[in-house]
Formats: C-alpha cells, sequence, structure tokens
C-alpha cells in the first residue's frame, strides 16, 4: 500500500438487528420527537403528505405525545424503554454465535441508534457484508419495508457500499411456530391457573391494506393458525392498537377481551407473536388496558404470555433463522 492509502480493515459481516423504534425518554418531548418521524414515514400512515401533515403537526403531535408519555412511563424500565433494552439483550446474547468473523448490532428504524449510524459503524469496522434483520415475523410494508428502505437509503449515500441481504419474514417457519410453542408452554405451566382461551394479538393495520396487496394479514392468520394446531388448542386471533379512523383489521383485541366473558370465557391467557419484544403496546395496552377490559366485563382471571424477547427459546429462533441467512457468506460453522 502506498503510504497515503486510506487504511482497509480486515473484511467481517455484520448482522444488524432492526426493530420499530421508540422515544429516547418517556416525556412528552421525546415521544413528540419520535411520533414525528414515525408517523411522517409513508410506508406508516399512506395519506398524502399535504392532507396529512397539516392533521400530524396541527392535531396529533400536540394532544398525543402527553397521553403516550404517560403510558410509557408505566412500563419504563431503569434501562430504558423496553423495546431498546430487550433487542439490545438480544443483539448481545447473539454476539459471538455466528463465529469471530461476524459482529451483531442492533438499530431502530425510528429514533435512536438509527439504521444509517449503525450501518456506518458497521463498514467502518469493516463489514464489507451486511444482513439487515428487521425482527417482524410477519411482513409488513409499515414494518418490514419501511426498514429496509432505510437501509438502502443509507447505502445510496455510501461510495463503497457493503453487499446486503434482508431477512425474510418468518412467519410460518417451523423454528419460528416451536420458539412461540415452547415460550407459550413454559409460560402457561407456570400460571395458577388454567385459561380457557388463548388470544393471540396481533399489531393491526388499515383494512385497506389487505386490498392493497400487503400479505400481513394472512401471515397473522398462519401464524395463529400454526400456533393452535402446535399447542392442540384453540387460539383466537385478534388485532390491536388501532390508530386513526379509517376500519382496521378485526377483530379488534379489547373488543374480543370485553366480549369473552359473555361467550362464557372466563379466564384467558394472550400472547403477542407479532412482536420480538415486548414494548408499550403489550406491556401497557395488553397487559395493563386490556386486562382491565377483560375483569370489567366479567372475565375472572387473565394472565399475558411475554414475548420471545431475550428467552432461551427466542434467542434459538434468531440464531437458527439468522445463521441460514448468513449460508455462502461465512465458513459452515
Ligand atoms: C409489530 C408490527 C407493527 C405494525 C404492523 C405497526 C403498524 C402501525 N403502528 C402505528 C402506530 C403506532 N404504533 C406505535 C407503537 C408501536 N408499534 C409497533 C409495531 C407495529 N406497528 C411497536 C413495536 C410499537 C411500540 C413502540 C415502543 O416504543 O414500545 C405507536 C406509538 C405509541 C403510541 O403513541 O401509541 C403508534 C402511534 C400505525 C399507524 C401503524 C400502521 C399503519
Ligand atoms: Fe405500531
Ligand atoms: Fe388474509
Amino acid at each position: 500500500m502506498t503510504p497515503d492509502h486510506p487504511p482497509i480493515p480486515t473484511p467481517r459481516i455484520g448482522v444488524l438487528l432492526v426493530n420499530l423504534g421508540t422515544p429516547d425518554a418517556a416525556d412528552a418531548p421525546s415521544v413528540k420527537r419520535y411520533l414525528r418521524e414515525f408517523l411522517s414515514d409513508r410506508r406508516v400512515v399512506e395519506i398524502p403528505p399535504i392532507v396529512w401533515q397539516p392533521i400530524l403537526r396541527g392535531i396529533i403531535l400536540n394532544t398525543r405525545p402527553k397521553k403516550s408519555a404517560h403510558a410509557y412511563q408505566q412500563v419504563w424500565r431503569e434501562d430504558g424503554s423496553p423495546l431498546a433494552a430487550i433487542t439490545r439483550a438480544q443483539a448481545t446474547a447473539l454476539a459471538g454465535s455466528f463465529g469471530p468473523d461476524v459482529t451483531v448490532d442492533w438499530a431502530m428504524r425510528y429514533g435512536n441508534p438509527g439504521i444509517a449510524a449503525k450501518i456506518a459503524d458497521l463498514k467502518a469496522a469493516g463489514c464489507e457484508r451486511i444482513l439487515i434483520a428487521p425482527l417482524y415475523p410477519q411482513y409488513c410494508a409499515a414494518t418490514t419495508a419501511t426498514a429496509n428502505d432505510a437501509a438502502f437509503a443509507a447505502l445510496a449515500a455510501m461510495r463503497w457500499q457493503p453487499a446486503i441481504r434482508t431477512l425474510p419474514p418468518y412467519y410460518d417457519d417451523p423454528a419460528y411456530i416451536a420458539a412461540l410453542k415452547d415460550s407459550v408452554e413454559t409460560a402457561l405451566a407456570a400460571l395458577d391457573f388454567t385459561p380457557d382461551t388463548i388470544v393471540a394479538s396481533f399489531h393491526g393495520m388499515p383494512q385497506r391494506t389487505l386490498a392493497l396487496g400487503d400479505p400481513y394479514h394472512c401471515h397473522c392468520q398462519k401464524t395463529a393458525r400454526l400456533l393452535g394446531e402446535a399447542l392442540g388448542r384453540e387460539v383466537v386471533i385478534a388485532f390491536q392498537s388501532r390508530f386513526g379512523r379509517a376500519k382496521w383489521l378485526e377483530p379488534a383485541t379489547d373488543a374480543t377481551l370485553a366480549a369473552l366473558p359473555g361467550r362464557g370465557v372466563k379466564r384467558v391467557a394472550i400472547v403477542a407473536p407479532g412482536f420480538s419484544a415486548d414494548c408499550l403496546e403489550t406491556l401497557e395496552e395488553i397487559a395493563i388496558r386490556g386486562r382491565d377490559t377483560f375483569l370489567a366485563n366479567g372475565g375472572e382471571t387473565f394472565a399475558y404470555l411475554p414475548c420471545l424477547n431475550d428467552s432461551a427459546p427466542g434467542l434459538l429462533l434468531l440464531g437458527r433463522i439468522i445463521a441460514r441467512e448468513l449460508e455462502g457468506w461465512r465458513a459452515p460453522a
């Protein structure tokens, strides 16, 4: 190398776990910053910006942050937002699992740490090949596609781009279904009651995205069916977290929890298979508000079963699906 040649690090492989994003703190200004970025994403709100931005900036960002900050305060941990803390723990636990040449890191689509910064870090560390792994079992344009968009946008600014692979959805992967079964059975065994019904609650989406060709609804249906088959019992599907006035996928989780006692279901367990990490939507919306709804409508016992998170079955699953996508990039173990 000539003396003025830029340094070239030893080639490595990067794995970037990506989740949705979360505020930096559980206060209204931080939530407002986060919501402004999140809800300005045209993959998330598919209303022309000329119509949507005045509603977002004039109404939503002046009302929702205070309410959402209060919700975040109820689930915030010493190490921060549950979503960020758990995603970080997943990356830490997986470090070293794929051999000495593979670096595992994590990023958030909205907020911090950002995808572009993490790709730049990986590249600077010598990663010439990077697997972008959006941790959404069910493909959705509002989650999977926008995470990949952000990665590709980061590459657009690079002279020397790394080669990129993206993690496919894994909604019907036997390893995913086995991990869910294992996790649900372990959680059920620790309860002091036997639930009459298990509800599988997925994040909702506007109903029209189904007609527009998003496979999310079908992926959720198949996951719920396969989980029911694996558990050998009925699993009732529902969709949570409705946002805005449009019609969303049904049945809604809150309406389902309110109706179940009237149908004779007095003891319920609920799991959220579409979330790879517990977050506001599971810990506050389901485990706190969902419980209140069920009990207020005549339910007697309620249990929220945790997400796969950094549990042993969760990490086994992530290890397997990531190792498969790295095939051909690294020497077999
Ligand atoms: C798991 C898949 C998710 C899909 C699909 C999804 C779609 C979607 N979400 C909103 C609006 C909001 N979601 C919010 C939080 C949130 N959403 C997901 C996942 C999916 N969203 C997660 C993991 C989280 C939790 C973030 C955390 O910090 O813990 C919020 C913010 C919270 C609040 O103010 O209520 C909003 C808003 C839309 C509009 C949408 C699809 C159109
Ligand atoms: Fe959401
Ligand atoms: Fe469908």
